[in-house]
């Protein structure tokens, strides 16, 4: 198949900070990338590390949103008749299509997300093995049949919702469009995506992808815009169910929003993940644990266990070699590839990030390091939206910078003496995403992951998340789950057909 830019770029080769151009539409519905109707109201989307307008967002108005509906609900009618192995085949041309153009999508979403290279062409890796996992599971669905008296029997049907909306945020504003899509598609939905308005330029690449692949015209489409399009859809009598990724006042909303018309709904919202670490642990581990556990995307991660607890024994060792090793992370232009932390997503996130330090100092926290704006030594990235990344020592429970979720790069330290004592803080939160353990004590590890009251517990690493297995949320972090098998069951409905293979015993 002849290659095409998927959207247009500098000389590929050349792409680097500061040179994206983002000229298409960002809408697609029935096929094709849609002009937005009412350039009045465009809001500029920034390239992070530079401070640069990307280009314009124009949010999508009620007839927009309609549109986007009604070619998704078309879609629909013929996906869903499609057997699981003719869906399969499509989606793995769409994983095959990305892994292509894996590093030209990663480049774009670099420039659009502030995350470095590195980190993006993990992302997209994942979002086409995630892809080709559902892919597989989608000629595995079936139902049931049982045998009921005088040769009668029942079946179950499992069938599509029909026509489901993801709304994403912007920290993996590609791999979140597919890991509601993928799932989604196999079960015999189409779907209408609406990424955050800060990072509206690659979930249209997807959406291309999807039609370069085979699929029928309007079974992916994207819609651009903020809270009044992500109303619009959670409100139109046409969709099925929303899958929500964001925070909670905002997952709230959209569950109120969605009771209105009994939609289904699946919620990953924000946390404030425990990282346990006992003083039996492999030391060195469980220091690049605690850097994984906080740093990966400038700390702009839902699972980020960012509260770290240490026994107070090894205290001394584990900040020493954690400060060390986070005084040495290559921050800067995040298109080179030795680049280990990028730009912050706007400038408001890094004043509150920065803000959230200031006040910890206030509440008596120690900065052992960083915490502060960064300014590059290149100059085409002096307006970007850089901070170094910050460990906080002398931290407490009640402390604002343990309670609340920073989504910035900032590590809260914590010591504590007894298993028992940890537990407790470790659960005496509202929210309830993840969490970790480091020991060399088996029995122990199994403990702990028993008592967390987290939809995740890694033992001995942090933010592994393998897409075969279930992510989501206990308490305040949400509901639902995404990724691994069960995910099928939050999109597909079961229809009971029972057969009658005699004669009707009428009452009456
Ligand atoms: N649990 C998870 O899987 C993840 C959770 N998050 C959480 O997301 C948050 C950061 O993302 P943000 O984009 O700032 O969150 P946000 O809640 O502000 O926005 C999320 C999405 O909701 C849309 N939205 C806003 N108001 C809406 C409304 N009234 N109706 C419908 N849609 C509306 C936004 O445009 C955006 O697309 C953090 O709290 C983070 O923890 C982020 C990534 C993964």
């Amino acid at each position: 198949m002849a290659q095409r830019p998927l959207i247009q770029l500098p000389e590929f080769s050349n792409v680097s900070t500061g040179t994206l151009v983002v000229k298409e539409p960002l809408n697609f519905w029935n096929g094709a990338r849609v002009r937005p109707k009412d350039a009045k109201s465009a809001e500029p989307v920034y390239e992070p590390a530079t401070g640069r307008v990307l280009c314009d967002l124009v949010p999508c108005g009620e007839e927009e949103v309609d549109q986007a509906i009604k070619s998704a609900h078309s879609a629909f009618l013929k996906w869903s008749k499609l057997a699981g192995m003719e869906r399969a085949r499509i989606m793995l041309e769409a994983a095959r299509i990305i892994r292509e153009r894996r590093d030209e999508i990663a480049r774009v979403e670099v420039a659009n997300n502030g995350k470095t290279i590195t980190e993006a062409k993990v992302n997209i890796d994942t979002a086409a093995r995630c892809i080709e996992y559902y892919a597989g599971i989608a000629p595995t669905l079936a139902g049931q049949h049982i045998q009921l008296p005088g040769g009668s029997f029942a079946y179950t049907r499992r069938e599509p919702l029909g026509v489901c909306v993801g709304i994403g945020a912007w920290n993996f504003p590609f791999q979140i469009a597919v890991m509601k899509a993928a799932p989604a598609l196999a079960c015999g939905n189409a779907m209408v995506f609406k990424p955050s308005p800060m990072t509206p330029v690659t979930a249209v690449i997807l959406a291309e992808v999807f039609k370069e692949a085979g699929a029928p015209e309007g079974l992916f489409n994207v819609v651009q815009g903020g809270a009044e399009t992500g109303t619009l859809l959670c409100y139109h009598p046409m969709v099925a169910k929303v899958s929500f990724t964001g925070s909670v006042p905002t997952g709230k909303k959209v569950m109120e929003m969605s009771s209105k018309g009994v939609k289904q709904v699946t919620m990953e919202l924000g946390g404030k993940s425990p990282l346990i670490i006992f003083k039996d642990c492999e030391l060195e581990n469980a220091v690049k644990g605690a850097l994984m556990a906080n740093f990966l995307t400038q700390g702009q991660v839902c699972c980020n266990g960012t509260r770290v607890y240490v026994q107070r024994d090894i205290m001394p060792q584990f900040l020493e070699e954690v400060v060390k090793r986070t005084k040495a992370i290559p921050l800067g232009d995040p298109q080179l590839e030795g680049t280990r932390m990028g730009a912050l997503i706007s400038r408001p996130q890094l004043d509150k990030v920065l803000a959230y330090v200031d006040v910890a100092k206030k509440q008596g926290a120690k900065v052992l390091c960083g915490g502060e704006p960064f300014a590059p030594s290149d100059p085409k990235l002096k307006g970007g939206f850089f901070m170094s990344p910050c460990v906080l020592d002398n931290c407490r429970d009640d402390m604002t910078c343990v309670k609340e979720e920073i989504f910035g790069p900032v590590m809260s330290v914590l010591p504590f003496d007894t298993e028992e004592e940890v537990l407790q803080r470790a659960n005496n939160s509202t929210y309830g995403l993840a969490s970790g353990v480091f020991t060399r004590d088996v029995s122990r590890a199994h403990r702990v992951a028993e008592v967390m009251q987290a939809g995740s517990c890694f033992i001995n690493n942090y933010n592994t998340n393998p897409l075969e297995m279930p992510f989501g949320g206990y308490k305040m972090s949400g509901f639902g789950r995404e990724l691994g098998q069960v995910t099928v069951e939050y999109y597909t409905q079961l229809k009971t057909v029972v057969v009658e293979m005699g004669d009707v015993e009428s009452l009456f």
